[in-house]
This record gives C-alpha cells, structure tokens and sequence, in this order.
C-alpha cells in the first residue's frame, strides 16, 4: 500500500504542478478549464468554507480517476459480453446506428438521444452487472420498517442493487440479458426509480454519473458501429463464461477475448 501511494502521489503531484504552471503562466488571463483547476482554486482560497489541504486536492483528482475509468470500461465490456452471444441484437444496434448516423462518420455525442436501442442495452447490461454491487454504506437515522424487516436506528445498512437487478418479483425472467424490456420504458438510471440504482441514488449518488452515462453510451455505440463482433473460432458462445470477479467494480473474471473487424469504410480509421 504504501508503495503504491508513493506511486500515486508521484502521479498526482505531476498533474497538479503541470495545472499550477499553467495559472502562473496566464496570472491574471487564467480561467479554470477542468476539475483540478477548480479544487486548486479552492484550495488557495484564504477563507473557504471547507479548507482544502493539498492532500484533500489528491484525494479528490484520485477519486475521479479511480471513479470514472474502470467503471465504464467494465460496464462496456458486459455489454460487448452479452451482445457477442446474441448476434441478432448487435445487429439491432447496428441498424438502427447505420439509420441515424449512416456508414460515413463515426458515432457523436449529439446522436445519442436518437439511439434508443442503444441505451436499452446500456440499462439492461447496468441491471445485470451492476459494477457497484452493493451500494456504499447508509446508516439509518431512525428507526424504520423495510419489507417487513425491523431496521434499528444506528445500523449499517448495505444496499444489494446486484440482487435487485435479478429480483424476479421486479423483473420478467431477470437472468436473460433482454434490452427490450426497457424499450418505451420510463425506467431510468437517474437514482429516481429505485428498481434499477447502478449509479446509486440520493445525496450518496455517484456525482459522476452523467459523465459516466455519455461515455459508456458513446464508446459502445462506437464499438458497434465500427467493428463486426465475433468470438473467436475456437468458443462457442454458450462456452463464454461470464463469471464474476469480485472487486470493488465486478469486473469479468476471465477478460473477454474477441475477433473485431472493420465494418466501415477504410478512410474513417485514420488518425
Ligand atoms: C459506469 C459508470 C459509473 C458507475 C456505474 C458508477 C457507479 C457508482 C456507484 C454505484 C456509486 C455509489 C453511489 C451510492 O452509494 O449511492 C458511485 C460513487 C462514486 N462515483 Fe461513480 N460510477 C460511474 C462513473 C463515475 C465517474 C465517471 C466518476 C467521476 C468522474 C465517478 C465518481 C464517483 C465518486 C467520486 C463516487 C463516490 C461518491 C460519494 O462517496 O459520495 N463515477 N459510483
């Protein structure tokens, strides 16, 4: 651990020392443009009213960093995991991507609203594999019935969201990966509806999730619009397994290995 830590302070400090060259570099023409200009910025503010210190400012770049890379990486991969298995919904997806968006350019973010079969594969892979599984830790504040349970006020109460994406009495056949269900579906990832929390929900909610929503969207509409899927010759796709590891964000246990094909034209993937 402590190895690691100095690892990651060497990072951090190069982040912060390369954002605070740059305010002293513009002095007065310097505008904040991101996150960590904004927490040094409270950070030299002499009358805050919480006083950042500086290990606070690497504590919070840490957390968006550790918060927002591997969760969407995994989620992306549970869901090229799922789709891989059932061809005919990545050509769903793939039709309904060549209608809006055409086979010229790559996927923008001002295409994702008209995606809708797209983000009912983003919900449904988020019902199923959640990367959060149990929520963080809630405290009661008062003395509460749930479900008929007697919850004491004081008590550390975990949030199973994993169980209740594959709770039966909320959804039909909840083990079948079936982006249909949520097709003119009200259902959404917003902490609102409390059937489907991938992203928590209340004052705890992941601040990050809006974030976290564009890019799962974009980077899966991507994969699919750019590339053929398929497991190699050698798995079947009822052979895939799709065991979980466990970990702070559920990722696959054996990495997803695929076969991946240009399926537009040559000029687009060009750098
Ligand atoms: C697939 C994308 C993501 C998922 C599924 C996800 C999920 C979650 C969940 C379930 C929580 C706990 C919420 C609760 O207990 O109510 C959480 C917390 C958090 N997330 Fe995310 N997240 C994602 C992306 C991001 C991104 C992009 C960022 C930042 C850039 C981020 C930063 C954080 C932070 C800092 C917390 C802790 C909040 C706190 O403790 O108050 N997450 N996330």
């Amino acid at each position: 651990m402590k190895a690691l830590k100095k690892k990651l302070d060497q990072f951090h400090d190069h982040v912060l020392d390369e954002h605070k060259r740059r305010k002293e570099e513009l002095d007065k023409d310097f505008v904040a443009q991101g996150f960590v200009d904004l927490l040094l910025q409270l950070a030299d503010d002499p009358d805050p009213d919480v006083k950042l210190t500086s290990d606070a400012v690497r504590g919070f770049t840490q957390d968006l960093i550790s918060g927002g890379t591997d969760s969407s990486a995994r989620t992306v991969e549970w869901a090229i995991s799922e789709l891989i298995k059932e061809p005919q919904l990545i050509r769903q997806a793939t039709e309904e991507l060549d209608k809006v968006v055409g086979k010229e350019r790559w996927v923008e973010e001002t295409d994702i609203p008209r995606l809708p079969f797209l983000e009912a594969i983003m919900k449904e892979t988020m019902r199923i594999h959640p990367v959060g599984v149990l929520l963080a830790p809630r405290l009661a504040m008062q003395d509460c019935n749930v479900a008929g349970y007697d919850i004491r006020k004081g008590t550390r109460v975990f949030v199973n969201i994993w169980s209740m994406g594959r709770d039966p009495y909320l959804w039909e056949r909840p083990e079948e990966f079936h982006p249909e269900r949520f097709v003119g579906s009200n259902i959404n990832v917003k902490g609102t509806d409390f059937e489907l929390l991938p992203f928590g929900a209340g004052r705890r909610m992941c601040p990050g999730y809006s974030l976290g929503l564009k890019m799962i969207q974009l980077s899966l509409a991507n994969l699919l619009h750019g590339f053929n899927w398929k497991l190699p010759d050698s798995t079947k796709a009822e052979d895939l397994s799709m065991e979980e590891a466990f970990g702070m964000i559920t990722p696959r246990k054996f990495p997803l290995v695929a076969v991946m094909e240009p399926r537009l034209p040559h000029h687009l993937y060009k750098l």
